[in-house]
């Protein structure tokens, strides 16, 4: 802090010593101007106002050596003496000079001493104005003219002081406004303390008043240098003075270097001791401002050091940098080669995955592959499996699950699953083994078949008719469980809905395999319609009555057989072919179906008749020698169809409901059996023209014999005329060509009453019914009919009142329409020329319709050929007695008295229908008792 001072008071020193030279020059250069009489006016003013405040605080007692107005020299000369200002200053501040030397004026050589006492009082006064803080000037200012300027202000400034004190002090004193010019851009003076004197001064002064301070300003400097400057100057000559000033200044030189010095060490010994107990926190700033100011100065003194240091310091963080991005390169490195590495794997794994791919992707190929061709196999299977199964001739079983009905609570189905040709059955535990059970056949169609879908499986069956094979579908299945439904349809019929029978028809009158049969308005009952009004009228007479498990269940069987017959016109080959459309009676238990009376009968007949087809399939399917198709009229309908040269189809039928699983698992039990009967192949009915010829030959053969047997008889002349047979005795011989009888009457088939037994037997050997188809064959021919004089049948009205002729069959009761009558027969020329003029004209068709409903005979035949073929159609109902039919066509009662035999079929009869051979004996059926029926035949004619 000393120092700082010094050096403040050095930078002063040459600050004043500059403003003079600055003055002299200003006030040289002043002259020079315009404003140089103003200045000069003011200057002596402001002179002659320092005078006026000395005179007035004075007195008169040195006014005759300080005049009012003085002139600069006086002014100067006046004061030169320093009383006048020392007495001003102490009237203004009381003791401020102490001693005040009052030299006599009268000296004659004191110079020096007057110099001296001058010099005194001068410096005592400059020091005393210094502390009180009042612009000075310098002693020598006294010595030169031209200097007053600067002890004006000082006097001004003490009088503004004075002023101030005499006002009562208060207040920062500020003087300065004058002395702006002056001291340029000075600080406003504020008057400081008083100042002791340094301690070089009190070597040389020693002074007792004077308080002790550590706060040394410029003022302290200036009195030791004016010290030593006066001790010199005490003990030189005069003229030795500027030596003296010279030497002087010199030496205050060296002080000064050497004080700076001092100090220097000062401060850096006292930066080094910060004193520990002084814990206020203005020493604590100060030190801290202390250590800034000497790292500042060291800094400035040792820049090389720090920059040094800041090299290092650089240098080291650099190290610490460089060591870091070496460690983080090592880490990049690493990094890197993990990188490589994993991206290595990773090449690796998607080359393994590609590869695997690639592999899976041939492996999928070769499993799509063999996925087509394994389905392609199975579907050759399939097909092989037909095609075997019609070599072999098995009958074809398809099986069909009836959907829930509507308002049916929708438990559980009994059927599983079904795929392709397998159906799988949930099998309860009280029906043995807890299970699934899977049955096969050839298709099996789910509760969501359509009609057409089941049509358009069966539909090449249905056609291969047209290629001259005997075709059989029969429906089959437990009361309710849908036959009716496949082959008629529901109650109301649509298109859509429309049956088995109705489609087949369809497609025999509609075919489109290029094998075209006429219009059937060309032969009014061998139209479609007409067919069809014939299966109406079938249905109608059909009995339907109500059960507890079917609300229309069909009480007896219902057959539509259509019989063709074409010629191929080239090779003259005869083809003929039959269908039979069979819907079965339901198998039922009666316990379920609550039944009585009538409705028990009928299920007893039912079920036996159904139990004798179990019995044929057995046989067959066992391949006994013997095969009681016999035991009741629908084995022996079906004969040709089961046991010929048929193609047969079986539709099994199943109901959903878990509570009939009992008659499902039975019922495709007998399928599966079923399904398992070899027919042998089945086999064209084709006649070659040859064979034909040679039959015509016999036919014509055996004629001429018996109009020879007639002429020898007779011989009225028309032996050789042929008449044609009663219709009864045409129908047995076309069912029995090869026996030389015609029969009055066709056998009832299955238990017959014994009032017909021996019609029945005559039919009754196996050679008749092996031979059934052959000879239905024959009799069917048109040609053969024409030149057996046999005339065309005429147009034939439903006669219903023939009811007068009952038969009784046991179970099954037939129901007969026959269109051909004895009487009103007509020529075929006539026949023809009424149905089809036209085509008689072009010659170009030859078409005969025949029909006939008759369950015991095959009926009326059909012809029908055009240019390539002639075909001939034969459509024959077989519908049961028409003592069912009073149930819903009549539902008067019948005064029946209801038999009360217990019934004894309480279980199903489907398990039954699989007898073993050894234990139920052929013809069993046939040797029951027969009872007489209610109803007997009806007659009925289609068309008019
Ligand atoms: N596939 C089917 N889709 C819709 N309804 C059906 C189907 N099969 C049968 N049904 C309906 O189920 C009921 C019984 O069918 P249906 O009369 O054909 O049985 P059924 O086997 O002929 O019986 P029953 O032996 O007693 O004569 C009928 O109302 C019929 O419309």
């Amino acid at each position: 802090m000393a120092s700082a001072s010094e050096m403040n008071d050095l930078s002063f020193s040459v600050v004043s010593i500059v403003e003079d030279v600055l003055q002299q020059h200003s006030s040289r250069s002043s002259d020079v101007g315009l404003l140089v009489p103003r200045r000069v006016e003011e200057s002596s003013l402001r002179r002659y106002e320092a005078a006026g405040w000395l005179r007035e605080m004075i007195g008169v007692s040195g006014g005759r050596d300080f005049p009012a107005e003085p002139s600069e020299e006086d002014f100067r000369l006046g004061l030169r003496s320093g009383i006048v200002l020392c007495n001003v200053l102490n009237k203004v501040s009381p003791g401020s000079v102490s001693k005040v030397v009052e030299a006599p004026d009268d000296v004659a050589d004191g110079a020096a001493l007057c110099a001296f006492q001058y010099f005194e009082n001068i410096r005592n006064f400059l020091v005393a104005v210094e502390e009180l803080g009042l612009p000075s000037f310098e002693a020598s200012d006294m010595e030169k003219g031209g200097k007053s300027i600067r002890i004006v202000n000082c006097i001004l400034a003490l009088k503004s002081y004075s002023e101030w004190k005499l006002k009562g002090g208060t207040g920062p004193f500020r003087y300065g406004s004058n002395m702006k010019n002056n001291f340029g851009s000075r600080k406003p003076f504020l008057r400081k303390s008083s100042e002791p004197f340094m301690s070089s001064m009190s070597r040389t002064h020693p002074s007792t008043d004077q308080p002790a301070c550590s706060d040394v300003g410029q003022e302290g400097d200036s009195r030791s240098i004016n010290a030593l400057v006066r001790s010199f100057i005490s003990e030189r000559k005069h003229e030795d003075i500027p030596t003296v000033v010279e030497s002087v200044l010199h030496k205050v030189m060296e002080e000064i270097q050497q004080r700076l010095s001092i100090q220097n060490e000062m401060m850096k010994s006292s930066s080094k001791h910060i004193p520990e107990d002084d814990s206020s926190c203005e020493t604590v700033v100060q030190s801290q401002q202390s250590d800034i100011r000497q790292h500042e100065e060291a800094e400035d003194n040792s820049p090389s050091q720090v920059v040094e240091e800041k090299i290092q310091r650089v240098n080291s963080e650099h190290y610490e940098e460089q060591e870091i991005l070496l460690n983080q390169q090592k880490h990049i490195q690493e990094l890197k080669q993990t990188l490589y590495t994993t991206k290595t794997g990773m090449k690796l794994l998607q080359k393994k995955y590609q590869e695997d791919f690639l592999h899976l992707g041939t492996h999928l190929n070769g499993l799509a592959y063999a996925a087509t061709g394994y389905k392609r196999v199975l579907e050759e299977n399939r097909k092989l499996y037909n095609l075997v199964q019609d070599l072999k001739g098995n009958i074809r079983v398809y099986c069909r699950v009836r959907p829930f009905m509507p308002g049916q609570p929708t438990s559980l189905s009994t059927v599983e699953n079904i795929e392709e040709g397998t159906i799988t059955i949930r099998v309860p535990s009280k029906y043995g083994k807890e299970g699934h059970k899977p049955f096969m056949f050839n298709k099996v169609f789910g509760p969501s078949a359509t009609q057409e879908e089941v049509f358009s499986d069966m539909q090449p069956l249905v056609r291969s008719v047209l290629d001259g094979y005997n075709v059989c579908i029969f429906a089959y299945g437990q009361t309710g469980s849908g036959k009716t439904f496949t082959m008629s349809g529901p109650k109301e019929l649509t298109e859509e809905s429309l049956g088995v029978n109705y489609r087949a028809l369809a497609d025999l009158n509609n075919s489109h395999n290029g094998i075209n049969v006429p219009e059937a308005n060309l032969v009014p009952v061998s139209s479609r319609a007409d067919v069809i009004q014939l299966m109406d009228v079938g249905q109608m007479n059909r009995a339907v009555s109500s059960t507890a498990m079917n609300d229309r269940s069909s009480r007896s069987h219902s057959c539509v057989t259509v019989h063709v017959q074409g010629r191929d016109l080239t090779s003259g080959a005869i083809l003929h072919g039959s269908m039979h459309l069979v819907d079965l009676a339901g198998s039922e238990r009666v316990d379920k179906s609550e039944v009585t009376g009538d409705r028990l009968k009928e299920a007893q007949h039912i079920n036996k008749s159904l139990s004798a087809l179990g019995d044929v399939i057995s046989s067959l399917s066992q391949k006994n020698a013997h095969v009681p198709y016999r035991n009741s009229k629908l084995t022996q309908l079906l004969q040709d169809s089961l046991g010929g040269s048929a193609k047969t189809l079986m539709f099994v039928h199943v109901s959903p409901e878990a509570e009939t699983v009992g008659e499902t698992i039975s019922t495709l039990k007998f399928a599966e059996r079923v399904g398992s009967v070899e027919l042998g192949a089945a086999r064209v009915n084709k006649d070659n023209s040859e064979v034909k010829e040679l039959k015509e030959q016999i036919a014509n053969l055996k004629m001429a014999l018996a109009r020879k047997g007639n002429g020898n008889g007779n011989g009225n002349g028309n032996e050789a005329q042929p008449t044609a047979p009663p219709q009864n005795q045409r129908i047995s011989r076309r069912r029995s060509l090869e026996t030389p009888i015609f029969r009055p009457k066709l056998p009832t088939m299955g238990n017959a009453p014994s009032n017909l037994k021996p019609q029945v037997m005559d039919l009754s050997g196996p050679e008749a019914f092996s031979d059934t188809a052959s000879s239905r064959r024959h009799s069917l021919d048109l040609h053969e009919l024409m030149k057996s004089s046999i005339p065309s049948w005429p147009r034939q009205t439903l006669d219903t009142n023939e009811e007068d002729r009952e038969f009784k069959s046991g179970e099954w009761i037939d129901k007969h329409t026959e269109l051909n009558q004895d009487d009103n027969l007509l020529s075929p020329d006539k026949f023809y020329q009424s149905i089809n003029p036209q085509q008689l004209n072009g010659g170009k068709q030859d078409f005969e319709v025949q029909s006939i409903t008759d369950n015991e005979s095959d009926g009326v035949a059909s012809d029908c050929s055009d240019s390539d073929l002639m075909w001939r159609l034969n459509v024959q109902v077989n519908v049961p007695r028409v003592s069912n039919k009073q149930s819903s066509a009549n539902p008067k009662p019948k005064k029946i008295k209801p038999k009360t035999t217990k019934v004894s079929e309480t279980r199903s009869l489907i398990p039954s229908l699989i007898p073993a051979p050894s234990k139920r004996p052929p013809n069993t059926v046939s040797s029951q008792p027969q009872r007489p029926t209610r109803d007997g035949r009806r007659r009925l004619s289609l068309g008019k």
